[in-house]
């Protein structure tokens, strides 16, 4: 299983990401960062970190569960995570944030949960891993931590300290 990015890289990463979100956003008041639960929530904590330091301000933040908005929830029994949002979406700029971008399919899910909170008026994504290959659904990162050329049949596994004991991203396959 190859490491491809360890502890150290990660948070230069997560610097350089909320640097990117803040060259393109001088202001944040019609901005609400949304976590997609679960894993995203981990990138989400730490960026908020990053920008309400760079902002000089507590930003907007929510996090949001997808569960019954996927696909493919009729499939399998899954079991939901909490969304936390206590703001309406109506006319602001929603930047949605998840570890991994592979097949899409999350993130359309994601699009389709956030509109029960009103109707943004622009909605972007930012992501750690952009695993480039075998999208399902036309949808493409704006910020992107890296990019990740895989096959099929790898998986792109990412760990974070307080869940796993370490911050890395690990190639399996
Ligand atoms: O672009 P996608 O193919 O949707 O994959 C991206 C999602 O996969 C992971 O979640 P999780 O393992 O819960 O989702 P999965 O079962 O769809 O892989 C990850 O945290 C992303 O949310
Ligand atoms: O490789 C992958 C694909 C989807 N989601 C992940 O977390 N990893």
């Amino acid at each position: 299983m190859k490491q491809v990015l360890n502890d150290k890289a990660i948070a230069l990463i997560i610097k350089r990401l909320a640097y990117q979100i803040v060259e393109d956003h001088p202001h944040c008041d019609d901005i609400v960062f949304i976590g997609v639960q679960p894993r995203g929530v981990h990138l989400s904590d730490r960026l908020m970190v990053e920008l309400n330091a760079l902002y000089g301000k507590q930003v907007a933040y929510g996090m949001l569960d997808i569960t019954f908005y996927r696909d493919d929830f009729r499939k399998e029994i899954m079991v939901p995570n909490q969304t936390h949002l206590d703001m309406s979406l109506e006319n602001k700029e929603v930047i949605l944030i998840d570890d991994v971008l592979y097949t899409g399919r999350t993130t359309r899910a994601a699009l389709d949960a956030l509109l029960d909170f009103g109707r943004p008026s622009k909605v972007t994504l930012c992501t750690l891993i952009d695993r480039q290959f075998n999208r399902e659904i036309p949808i493409q990162p704006d910020y992107t931590g890296k990019t990740i050329d895989t096959i099929f049949s790898q998986k792109v596994v990412v760990h974070w300290k307080e869940n796993d004991g370490v911050d890395e991203v690990r190639l399996l396959g």
